[in-house]
């Protein structure tokens, strides 16, 4: 399986073959930039301090308190307020500092369950971040016995999910799935989405990276041409809910090229950018390269797992075909680890993501399905055995260790001139020096917690 399939990783088999994408859509006239930007000190938003402050259900402020969650993070402070008061929003802010609870929450509360209808609608990239956005709900809803959270994804027997749409008992009223699968639900006619009030887009500069599209052709008039687009399937998608939505968009990284594409979705958005765009790195996270021959990887690879300290460590490759020798020589020199990659069945694939965030398993040697937005706690070591291709992807796989402001360590071999240029364009888009990994190691308590 090619590097680019991990790459895409969603339900690749149930989308239609190539075909000019309609233009009927709504809002094709993006506003302005910089209209209703929110930058960092600037908060147009109402200031608060605590949960409370944000008028939420009594329900939803136990699953808070029930969750441990304290305070709001800058990013819940600055967007929850203006999310609950209805209108667009794109939303950026560093890995790991709680986005997905301003939407799992501002949804919840605004949600009116009616039996049969969907009318929240999440969309993300991968399987695996379906799944634990879905959990994130049943968190977060446990004491809203009404509401019904479903997750829909492929790589599983799409009959189970028709099942559970034509039962108004077991129909959710949330909607949490990857564009593949929603959209062959959509297009069979077993999820009707004329209810959807609110549309969520988690990792949004993903799912509208268009890279099947034509030079100079519009969002909405994308033509493909050999492989699926996720894109187009959003857009469908997009196209089959009401004109009168509230529209929602998230991700730690967002160019300045996928900024319009987003705008198009939306009505006069409120835009906030939390954290500066070059200012994207985690202050918790020790970063450094490390230089060596592609043959040398596995044994730096095993001396590093040998002498560092770590809690749980993530080790990125780029193909399912790595992933699994990997994983292979890991477990032959007995290293707790295990492989997640496309390559998988997905009923295997969720059952290993289960048991890395179970800590019942301690290293996880995965692809870029996991480079963005999973969330698991205790990985405190990111190891970049292959460096990804651009900035952004380096951004989102080294914020899985560091989550929620902790500490953390990464570290990627550079072992090709490609590397090098890459390693030169982090530093670059980043504003950060990437420095060698010290000969001496480092001092554990660094990047330990206490
Ligand atoms: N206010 C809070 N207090 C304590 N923990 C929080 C709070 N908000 C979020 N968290 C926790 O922080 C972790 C990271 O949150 P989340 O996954 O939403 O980050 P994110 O911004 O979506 O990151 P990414 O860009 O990597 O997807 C989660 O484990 C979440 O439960």
């Amino acid at each position: 399986m090619s590097t680019e399939e991990d790459l895409i990783d969603y339900s690749d088999e149930e989308l239609a073959t190539n075909e000019n994408a309609a233009t009927n859509g709504k809002k094709t006239d993006a506003p302005a930039a910089g209209n209703n930007v929110d930058k960092k000190g600037s908060y147009v938003g109402i200031h608060s301090t605590g949960f409370r402050d944000f008028l939420l259900k009594p329900e939803l402020l136990r699953a808070i308190a029930d969750c441990g969650f304290e305070h709001p993070s800058e990013v819940q402070q600055t967007c929850i307020p203006q999310a609950l008061l209805g209108g667009d929003i794109i939303c950026q802010a560093k890995s790991g500092l709680g986005k997905t609870a301003v939407f799992v929450l501002t949804t919840l509360q605004q949600v009116e369950p009616v039996a049969g209808e969907c009318s929240v609608l999440v969309m993300c990239h991968t399987r695996e971040l379906a799944f634990q956005i879905r959990n994130e709900y049943n968190r977060f809803s446990k004491y809203m016995p009404d509401i019904k959270t479903g997750v829909f994804y492929g790589g599983t027997p799409i009959q189970k999910d028709a099942e559970i749409l034509k039962n108004n008992e077991t129909h959710p009223h949330i909607v949490v799935g990857t564009p593949g699968r929603l959209n062959a639900l959509i297009r069979d006619k077993f999820l009707r989405l004329s209810s959807v009030r609110i549309f969520v887009l988690d990792e949004c500069d993903k799912m509208l990276d268009a890279t099947g599209k034509q030079p100079g052709s519009d969002v909405f008039t994308t033509v493909l041409t050999t492989r699926p687009d996720m894109r187009r399937d959003v857009q469908e998608i997009f196209r089959a809910t009401p004109m009168q939505k509230q529209v929602m968009m998230f991700s730690a990284t967002l160019s300045d090229e996928i900024k319009p594409v987003c705008r198009k979705f939306m009505q006069n958005p409120t835009e906030h950018y939390v954290d500066e765009d070059t200012k994207l790195t985690l202050h918790g996270l020790q970063q450094y390269y490390l230089k060596l021959e592609e043959r040398e990887k596995n044994r730096k690879l095993n001396e590093l797992l040998d002498d560092l300290q770590f809690n749980q460590v993530i080790i990125f490759v780029k193909s399912t075909v790595r992933a699994t020798e990997l994983d292979k020589l890991l477990r032959e020199c007995n290293f707790p680890s295990i492989s997640v990659h496309s390559g998988v069945s997905q009923e295997e694939r969720i059952k290993r993501y289960k048991e890395f965030k179970e800590f019942n398993k301690r290293i996880c040697v995965a692809t870029d399905v996991f480079g963005r937005g999973i969330d698991i706690e205790r990985i405190n070591l990111a190891i970049n055995y292959d460096l990804p291709g651009d900035a952004d992807s380096y951004l989102h796989r080294v914020g899985r260790a560091g989550r929620f402001g902790t500490k953390g360590l990464a570290i990627s071999f550079v072992s090709t001139d490609t590397d090098q240029e890459v390693l030169k364009a982090i530093e670059k888009r980043f504003e950060v020096a990437l420095p060698e990994f010290p000969k001496d190691g480092i001092d554990p308590s660094t990047y330990m917690a206490s």
